[in-house]
């Protein structure tokens, strides 16, 4: 039988519940997923902005004027709250909140000239080509409700916007011709069946999102953030905690000596160890926090919202539980160059990992198997037998 996990297309409760509620959501997915949202209100704002205003020529040539007038009126306020929804917009990059407010205010734009127009549209008796304007009112609660579907949005999400906009349109079709009602409930389902198909499309979407993000941001290898992924965390955890003045710590760790590993051991041993070394490193940071497969064998720790003194202590748990292990049981150490934003004073995030980088070279330089803070102390992995 078809199981639900089937029928969304996802494998497990967690990729369930990622359709539910954006509560777990990485931050990259989370980023993509705004940017997805403003980058489609953005079109259809601009376009609407535009055609709105434009087609009350129509209803001034064809209406009565006492009805074309007060819709000339409605539609020139829907413009220019299009045009600013098509201004807030057009910056793409304008975070989650920002993104379904103004989804929200797209939408309740037409819901509530809907609302407007009825007792409008009731006033007046018309034929031909004026009819079928009149006529083409009727239509947008279906069209707003169908539009749902071009979203990306999470279940709770999905629901929060059904829930106002199918109360206000029901409304709205119930001033309508709230007398027959055996048609008004003929409208309100039409209503839910398109509820339905919208709801599934916009939940596919965050699927589809969701595995095209993990596909994309995670390296096969090591299931850790690639570069690329990495590169856009920084650019957006730079903009927040430099705007914060908040401390950022960065960790550039290059595995010691791992060419003689793959050489003397073989290329699956090599990537064994990255392996482990990539699960130490997950396991000693904490939520909130990033580790990064920044190349072969270098990794980048993004320690947000943490001092160097703070950075030291995960350092030290690093090299407490060790990165991974040869066959026989020598532990595999690593280079280690620490930054971090407020002390060193750093401008972006390239000069913060560059600093880190050049700590790392010292590190190196200077025997292995330790870490360079900002400081310039230095931290040590517990001396045993460095690897191969
Ligand atoms: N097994 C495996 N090896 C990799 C992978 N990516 C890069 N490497 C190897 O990592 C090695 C890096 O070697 P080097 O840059 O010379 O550095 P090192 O041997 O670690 O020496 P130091 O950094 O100076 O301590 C190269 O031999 C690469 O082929 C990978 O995905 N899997």
């Amino acid at each position: 039988m078809l199981s639900v996990y089937q029928l969304f297309g996802v494998n497990s409760k967690e990729q369930f519940a990622d359709l539910i509620s954006a509560k777990d959501h990485q931050d990259i997915i989370r980023q993509h997923r705004s940017e997805l949202i403003a980058s489609r209100i953005y079109p259809f704002a601009l376009l609407f902005a535009i055609l709105v205003p434009i087609w009350g020529v129509l209803d001034l040539i064809f209406l009565p004027a006492e009805v074309s007038i007060q819709f000339l009126i409605m539609r020139l306020a829907s413009g220019i709250v299009f045009f600013a929804l098509a201004y807030v917009t057009k910056k793409i990059r304008i975070g989650m909140k920002r993104a379904l407010t103004s989804l929200m205010l797209m939408l309740m734009v037409p819901t509530l000239f809907y609302q407007f127009s009825t007792p409008l549209i009731d006033k007046v008796e018309l034929t031909g080509i004026a009819d079928i304007l009149i006529h083409l009112y009727g239509l947008l609660p279906y069209v707003v409700i169908a539009s749902l579907a071009l979203f990306p949005l999470t279940l709770k999400e999905f629901g929060l916007f059904a829930v106002i906009l199918t109360a206000l349109s029901s409304w709205g079709l119930y001033r309508a011709d709230g007398s027959d009602l055996t048609m008004l409930l003929v409208q309100v389902w039409l209503l839910l069946v398109i509820l339905g198909v919208s709801m599934f499309s916009s939940l596919q979407q965050v699927r589809y999102l969701i595995s095209q993000m993990v596909k994309a941001s995670y390296d096969g290898l090591t299931k850790l953030l690639t570069r690329r992924a990495g590169m856009d965390i920084m650019e957006s955890l730079f903009r927040a905690t430099g705007l914060q003045q908040s401390n950022f710590a960065v960790l550039f760790i290059d595995l010691d000596k791992f060419k003689n590993i793959n050489d003397t051991l073989g290329h699956d041993a090599g990537d064994e160890i990255l392996r482990q070394t990539s699960k130490a490193l997950s396991s000693c940071i904490r939520r909130g926090d990033a580790a990064i497969r920044w190349g072969g064998e270098e990794f980048l720790v993004l320690l947000p919202h943490t001092e160097a003194s703070s950075a030291k202590n995960v350092v030290q748990r690093i090299m407490e539980t060790g990165l991974a292990q040869l066959p026989d049981g020598t532990p595999v150490t690593a280079s280690i160059g620490m930054a971090e934003l407020v002390e060193d004073h750093a401008a972006s995030w390239k000069e913060l990992v560059e600093l880190a980088d050049q700590r790392l070279y010292k590190a190196k330089q200077s025997g292995r198997a330790k870490c360079i803070c900002p400081d310039s102390t230095e931290l040590h992995f517990p001396k045993l037998e460095t690897a191969v």
